[in-house]
């Protein structure tokens, strides 16, 4: 839907209609080649401006299309018109002008944006390239190198930056449309050859070879495996070497070869996902439409180790006032150190005042008597935290929220040391907590909807994607990943190397294999929870009854690297050697490959080979098949939960679509098949057993990934 207007007597306004977005449906691509026509046509019309309802130009294409059998008029033929028109074309760009949206506005002849517009071509984030044009147009405006970053970041600019690049004309903080009306009085009869970007000649950059070589490495190294961003240099590199017309064709070859691709239906997917996950609900019924969140204005943070720091330095960056409280002088003076550090370089980043006076610190926990929440930061260790929320029930004004920030411990064990249980959630923050995008929000069995709301949206404010989960020992992220280790350390005793696990998982497309990430984070981390648990000392004793604990079988690799002090980086030696204690870059450690054979021998293990397929196979489909548990348990509420905590957090690659979507595309009967064949070799591993609802779903004939969250829904009203 667009709708002409006549205004200032001679203007055609062409308003484009589709809220939320004004996304480009075929409804609304009917409605411009209609509109545009008319304009064009009517002698009264002397110049036309196009905008978007709603103070919103345009989100570009109407991504709930794709996929589908996809009617209407094209665009690129739709933009061509608007180009090769002998009245000037003018865009208002308020809002956003992304994608198509942003392609829409190439083809007109002067784009004038409001000083708070956002622009951008996002295509390569949903798996596509700008494809309307954009990848041979815009090169043609900003020069190479600058269409490069912005078509294979995907980033939005300021509408500052879109100035100065040359991707607008002018930049007005007043209305946009009345700005660009007047305009358009004033380009009225006057020549269009030079505003015709498809005619312009691309700038040739010097060293042309040298500079698509290096950003096509670099591409490819920062693609982990993605197809998209390769075909949009390729497709600019088309721009640069090709007549327009050719340089078209190419585009269009292009992007059919990503239309249909497996990642494109993953990315846009996640694109959903993301959006899905906003709309919580609880077992009880209820939902985030029908709760209403507490306001929160003051916060305080208990305990500023790495985590604390992080969080209040994210909240202060919020906007909201800050009671930083550490009970250690010493270690509280080094935080507000660190902490002014981070604010200063935030600031920078953004360029903003830093926010140090939002901030007090405090060496007393007394300083929450007046916060709105808190959330406990404190060590992971259980009787630690019982003791801070007891002390927090008793000094924090009535209905104050008590959020916890841990990886896994028990929500509701904490919510039975206060006076309101229904005020204590979980806010399980990821390292480091002002930089990482992922927020597990986990609701308790005692939580209310309003804690739950309150929780949700503060997470939302901070700028995360937050994900509403039920609690159980490590949540959903570090629930899942208990398996997939557990199957790395069986296959290091089986006959793997940490680099062939880790390769396996880094071709996947991981940024860093579960060893390497494992000597990043501290393997002493994993150790005091096992010993927590009753496991993780090396007993000694050798073979096959050293290797089963609690009744299953059980890898003490791990533990016996740290019985010898190998903690990873920060010791200079874990999985990988490193140059030095604090070292980064890993190298294979001939001594564990010894060590490994030599406790193959003492357990009686015989090394066999193992490819990338198994490795694979029996770590991801364990972790799939725990995903499948948490659905069952009602732990998430469907697949979308567990695959954006995955994307966020956990670094799977985006576009495989997160743990559960992968599963989908593998086939679920193959997942299944494979996980019988693995318990069958392995029965004393409980991990490999499959799960019912994955049983269940095979057995009605696997529905697509976006029909799962029904069928648990189905499952728990049965039970
Ligand atoms: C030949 C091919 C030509 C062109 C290819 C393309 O144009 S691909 C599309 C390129 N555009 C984008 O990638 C933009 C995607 N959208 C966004 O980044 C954000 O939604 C946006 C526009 C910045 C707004 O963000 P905000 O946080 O304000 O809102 P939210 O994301 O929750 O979106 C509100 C609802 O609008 C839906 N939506 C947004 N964009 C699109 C779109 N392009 N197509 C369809 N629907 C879109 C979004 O899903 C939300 O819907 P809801 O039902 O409320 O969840």
């Amino acid at each position: 839907m667009a709708q002409l207007t006549r205004v200032s007597g001679s203007v055609g306004l062409i308003t484009l209609q589709s809220p939320p977005v004004n996304a480009l449906s075929a409804a609304v691509r009917q409605g411009i080649v209609d509109t545009v026509q008319r304009a064009l046509s009517d002698p009264e019309v002397k110049s036309v401006v196009v905008c978007g309802q709603n103070g919103i130009f345009c989100g570009g294409a109407d991504i709930k299309e794709f996929g589908t059998n996809m009617s209407g008029p094209p665009l690129v033929p739709l933009i061509h018109a608007i180009e090769v028109a002998h009245k000037p074309v003018v865009a208002a760009i308020e809002g956003i002008a992304l994608g198509g949206g942003l392609e829409l506005a190439l083809g007109c002849h002067y784009r004038i944006a409001h000083s708070k517009a956002k622009l951008g071509l996002p295509e390569v984030t949903l798996g596509l390239l700008p494809a309307a044009g954009g990848s041979q147009r815009l090169p043609r405006l900003i020069g190479v190198p600058a269409a490069l970053d912005l078509i294979t970041t995907g980033r939005h600019i300021t509408a500052a930056e879109a100035l100065k690049l040359g991707v607008v004309d002018q930049v007005t903080a007043h209305s946009t449309v009345d700005v660009a009306v007047k305009f358009a009085l004033s380009v009225a009869g006057k020549p269009l050859d030079g505003r015709r970007i498809s005619s312009l000649p691309c700038p040739r950059p010097p060293n042309m070879d040298a500079l698509f070589e290096g950003v096509m490495k670099k591409v490819r190294q920062s693609a982990r495996g993605a197809i998209a961003p390769i075909a949009c240099v390729q497709a600019i590199r088309a721009a640069a070497t090709l007549p327009y017309d050719q340089g078209m064709e190419r585009e269009l070859e292009l992007m059919a070869s990503l239309f249909t691709s497996d990642q494109a239906r993953a990315l846009q997917y996640i694109f959903f996902a993301q959006r899905a996950v906003a709309r919580w609900s609880m077992p009880s019924g209820a939902r985030w439409d029908t709760s209403k969140p507490r306001p929160v204005h003051k916060a305080a943070v208990i305990g500023l180790g790495t985590m604390g720091r992080g969080i209040a330095v994210a909240l202060a960056q919020t906007g909201l006032s800050v009671v930083a409280v550490e009970t250690q002088e010493k270690q509280l003076m080094a935080a507000k150190q660190e902490m002014s550090g981070m604010l200063e370089r935030g600031a920078k980043r953004r360029g903003v005042a830093p926010a140090f006076d939002k901030i007090r610190y405090s060496p007393d926990i007394k300083a929450v008597a007046d916060v709105d929440l808190v959330i406990e930061a404190v060590f992971e260790d259980m009787a630690l935290k019982e003791k801070v929320f007891q002390q927090l029930s008793a000094l924090c004004k009535p209905g104050t929220l008590l959020c916890t920030n841990t990886s896994g411990l028990d929500v509701d064990h904490l919510a039975s040391q206060t006076r309101s249980p229904e005020l204590v959630v979980g806010m399980h923050f990821f390292a480091p907590a002002h930089v990482m995008k992922l927020l597990e929000v986990v609701y308790g069995s005692k939580s209310s909807p309003q804690a739950l709301a309150t929780a949700m949206q503060l997470g939302k404010k901070m700028g995360k994607v937050s994900v509403a989960v039920g609690n159980c020992r490590g949540f959903v992220g570090n629930r899942m990943l208990k398996p997939y280790s557990e199957q790395a350390f069986f296959l290091l005793e089986e006959g793997a190397t940490p680099e062939l696990v880790d390769g396996a998982l880094e071709d996947f497309g991981f940024p860093m294999g579960l060893f390497r990430m494992s000597d990043l984070s501290g393997l002493d981390v994993g150790w005091r929870v096992r010993k927590v648990d009753g496991l993780g000392k090396s007993s000694g004793a050798s073979g096959q009854q050293a290797r089963i604990r609690q009744g299953r079988r059980y890898s003490p690799l791990g533990d016996v690297l740290c019985e010898q002090g190998r903690f990873g980086q920060k010791t200079g030696r874990g999985w990988y050697q490193y140059d030095k204690p604090g070292g980064r870059v890993g190298r294979p450690d001939p001594w564990l490959h010894s060590f490994l054979e030599e406790y193959r021998a003492q357990h009686g293990l015989v090394a066999r080979r193992i490819d990338h397929q198994e490795v694979l196979e029996r770590c991801l489909y364990t972790l799939i098949n725990e995903g499948f548990r948490i659905l069952e348990d009602g732990i998430a509420a469907g697949p979308e939960e567990i695959d954006i905590i995955y994307v966020f957090g956990y670094g799977w690659p985006r576009h495989r679509g997160g743990p559960m979507f992968y599963a989908s595309m593998v086939g679920l009967e193959k997942v299944l098949a494979r996980l019988e064949f693995y318990q069958e070799a392995h029965p004393d591993v409980p991990y490999l057993q499959p799960c019912n609802l994955l049983k269940r779903l095979v057995a009605s004939g696997s529905p697509p990934v976006h029909k799962w969250r029904e069928v648990v829904k189905k499952l728990h009203s049965q039970l």
